[in-house]
């Protein structure tokens, strides 16, 4: 069951495939097969129907009657469906129904274009009517000729139009049919009816020489006779239209003879070229039918539903407590009528983890006072994490948002598998949770297009990370996805490690897909700057907007992988501690972040970014520019809540996956899904145990400049500060790139390039993990005196 409520899902990946009925080449196939076999059997009825129609009829009315065996070759079914097409139906020209069946049948089987389908239909059916008509009218009496349809086509016509009108009527029809259809000329009758009568006369005057011919029928008769190489052609003023070979090719040849220089002269007259309307891509499609992505892992499973735990079993749900419900309103009424504000209603919406009471004051109460009293109804309902809403955007109520004594955990499978999630025509679907009104909450990170979290320590931070990707494991297939994940902390994102060579992307020559190391960030950004270019390139080139309508027209074989084209997965780059990188690496860091945030929305690269400290020199001006959706988690002060969400509220929310969302406009309070770690475990190693790819995605690589780690340092290609550099290490008797940061106000990555300059010039001993490095120069004297002594030499 479970699993069923997951299927359909994976139909929601091809969902996004539409537009238009389209059935595979296999389908057709096996529905080709199946209309040629079913044409067949009717041809073999309609026959056997001919001879045995009589014998069949007692049976007809006893078809669920094992004992009566009909006579037809195709036994009762035979019978029934012969007399419903030809008895019932049409008559004989019933038979072409089974002839349009078949045609329909090697259509579909062989791949042919449908185009011309439809016209055999069209026409067939036609023909199929003239003659059950033409039938009725000249073989009224005969059923099986007309059939029931052709006798009152023909009853029917003969009382409006009479019997002449009838018969005027039958021979227009005709003349269409065969000018239309079979597109015969009255000159192409001549024509053919002249032919016929030399053709007779020839034979008669080649049997009879004395018989006296004229001029012009002697030309005939030598043609004839030449032809078959009897005689000589003797020189004749004459126009001989042969009908050369090359006719084969397509072009039609006439000689001209003209009669004073009896030079021939061959007059070609080109016909149309055929026109090419398959063009190579409905070809392709025809052999090979559209690219399929998941095919190297066809045989893919998606994780099921029963990996994910059932948090509500035994509640069964959000339980009300009515007493609760009673004794929060009573106050709230009271309080606010301390401050002499009268209500006029009042509605309460029960949530997972919070109760939202709507109110409405009576006419003339300031909102603005109400907005006030928020501490002070805390303290009267002597709860925490109370919000007020007024007003409640496109309501006319306010809203008090009031914690529930017992709250409800979300489980992901019950998100997971609500309609909402399973039905979501999205690029990237993301379960974020529930509603206040329980509701589920489904958005897609493709119109996000980056995301940003932040939350104090402990609040649900990295289980709403976690319900985020595996919302995505649980609905694309690992051709349509790929994470790049940073985990600072080493250890909330490792279970990933599992579906590395499925689901992860890395810098070619790593071992880690899941980066943990400050340093190696910095490249992995820089080379997803390089893809983004190379993916806006590919863009161009295929002159589409974005990669949705990229890889519609990689799928109908319209670019060719020869060219670089390729299908291309949604990159999702998830970093975990943010503030921490911001504080190692500092600009290194925020301007690929910038750059990809700016302009990586359109070809599938999406970020999403956490972190615990909210503060605006973590998440700058830029940063924020550039992440209109936003999620916060219970922050510690309202500082910090204005940093996250531009207003307060993320600082009254009471933790555990209580959060805020925002997209840019109004913000909406959800319960985060709640994914535990032997949840995620579970189905990684779901996904880990079947057959993966050779390797995990690579990306493009990236010669970062602080690759230069070898010792050979040139002493040219010193830094500006490397002198300044060697006497702070010196000095403090500490080889810590940390401390080049803090002293001489450098990024991560220049002190780490200026160590290295260090190694070499053999001022500090080699890397030492996580120890700070040896310092070998023990003074200033020294150090002077190596640095002069380089110079020297
Ligand atoms: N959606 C949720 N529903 C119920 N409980 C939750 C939810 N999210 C988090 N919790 C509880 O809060 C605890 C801490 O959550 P989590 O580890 O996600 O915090 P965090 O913000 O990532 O903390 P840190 O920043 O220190 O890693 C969880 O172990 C869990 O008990």
């Amino acid at each position: 069951m479970a699993n069923k409520k997951i299927s359909p899902k994976k139909n929601g990946t091809t969902k996004s495939k539409k537009p238009g009925f389209k059935i595979s080449r296999q389908q057709k196939v096996v529905l080709g097969s199946f209309l040629m076999l079913l044409g067949i059997a009717l041809f073999i009825a309609f026959i056997s129907f001919l001879f045995n129609w009589q014998a069949d009829q007692s049976t007809l009315n006893e078809l669920g009657n094992r004992e009566v065996v009909a006579k037809n070759w195709m036994s009762k079914f035979g019978a029934a469906i012969s007399d419903f097409f030809i008895y019932k139906g049409f008559g004989i020209s019933a038979f072409i129904v089974a002839g349009l069946i078949t045609v329909s049948g090697v259509y579909l089987f062989f791949g042919y274009q449908l185009k011309n389908l439809f016209l055999y239909w069209f026409w067939g059916v036609l023909l199929m009517l003239w003659w059950a008509v033409f039938f009725g009218f000249f073989a009224e009496q005969s059923g099986l000729l007309g059939g029931r349809i052709g006798f009152e086509l023909n009853d029917y016509l003969q009382d409006y139009i009479g019997f002449v009108g009838t018969l005027l009527l039958l021979t227009f029809l005709l003349i269409t049919y065969l000018a239309i259809r079979l597109k015969i000329s009255p000159e192409m009758v001549g024509q053919y009816l002249k032919n016929q009568k030399k053709e007779i006369k020839t034979d008669f005057d080649s049997s009879n020489p004395s018989a006296k011919i004229t001029s012009e029928e002697k030309d005939w008769v030598s043609e004839a006779i030449k032809e078959k190489g009897k005689i000589k052609e003797e020189p004749k003023t004459k126009i001989d239209f042969s009908i050369s070979e090359e006719k084969k090719k397509e072009t039609s040849k006439s000689k001209v003879a003209s009669p004073e220089a009896e030079v021939q002269m061959e007059v070609e007259t080109p016909e149309e070229e055929e026109q090419e309307i398959d063009t190579l891509s409905s070809k392709l499609i025809r052999d090979f039918g559209e690219f399929d992505p998941t095919l190297e892992l066809k045989n893919y499973k998606w994780p099921t539903i029963d990996l994910l735990k059932d948090y509500n079993i035994n509640s069964g749900g959000i339980t009300v407590d009515q007493e609760e419900l009673e004794e929060n309103k009573n106050k709230i009424v009271e309080t606010l009528k301390n401050y002499k504000i009268e209500i006029a209603q009042i509605k309460a919406t029960v949530g997972p983890t919070v109760t939202l009471y709507e109110i409405v004051p009576e006419a003339g109460i300031r909102i603005s006072k109400i907005k006030n009293l928020e501490d002070d109804i805390a303290l009267s309902l002597s709860a925490l994490g109370i919000r007020i809403i007024a007003p409640i955007p496109g309501k006319g109520t306010i809203g008090i948002e009031v914690p529930n004594k017992n709250s409800t955990i979300v489980s992901m499978r019950s998100v997971i598998a609500s309609p909402k999630f399973q039905n979501a025509e999205m690029e990237l679907p993301l379960a974020l949770g529930k509603t206040i009104s329980n509701e589920t909450f489904v958005v897609d990170l493709a119109k996000m297009p980056h995301l940003l979290m932040a939350g104090a320590t402990g609040q649900g931070k990295s289980v709403g990370l976690n319900a985020i990707l595996a919302s995505l494991l649980y609905c694309k297939h690992p051709a349509e996805v790929k994470f790049v994940l940073v985990d600072p902390k080493k250890v909330e994102l490792t279970l990933f490690n599992k579906i590395e060579r499925h689901y992860l992307a890395k810098l070619p020559n790593t071992d880690d897909a899941i980066i943990t190391d400050n340093a190696k960030v910095i490249n992995t950004l820089n080379s997803l700057c390089i893809e983004m270019d190379d993916r806006y390139n590919l863009l161009k080139d295929a002159m589409v907007r974005n990669i949705k309508e990229y890889n519609v027209k990689f799928k109908a074989r319209k670019l060719n992988p020869e060219n670089g084209h390729k299908f291309l997965p949604y990159i999702v780059l998830v970093i975990d501690e943010f503030a921490d990188l911001i504080m190692t690496a500092g600009k290194e860091v925020e301007t690929p972040i910038a750059r990809l945030a700016q302009l990586a929305r359109a070809i599938g690269i999406h970020l999403i970014i956490a972190t615990q400290r909210p503060s605006v020199n973590v998440i700058t001006g830029i940063i924020k520019a550039n992440f209109p959706a936003r999620i916060a988690f219970r922050v510690t002060s309202k500082i910090d809540s204005r940093t996250i969400l531009d207003s307060s509220g993320a600082d009254q929310l009471i933790g555990r996956g209580d959060m805020l969302f925002t997209q840019g406009n109004d913000l909406i309070r959800l319960q985060c899904a709640f994914v535990d770690t032997p949840e995620i475990e579970k189905i990684t190693e779901f996904i880990g145990s079947q057959k993966a790819y050779p390797d995990a995605h690579l990306l493009p690589e990236y010669d970062g400049e602080e690759s230069g780690t070898s010792l050979d340092i040139d002493v040219s290609e010193r830094d500006k500060l490397f002198r300044e550099a060697a006497e702070t290490i010196v000095v403090a008797q500490q080889g810590s790139a940390s401390l080049l940061q803090r002293k001489l106000k450098l990024g991560y990555n220049r002190a780490g390039r200026i160590i290295d300059q260090l190694e070499a010039a053999g001022i500090v001993g080699p890397f030492e993990g996580s120890k700070a490095r040896q310092v070998l120069i023990s003074d200033m004297v020294s150090l002077d005196r190596l640095l002069n002594d380089e110079i020297n030499n």
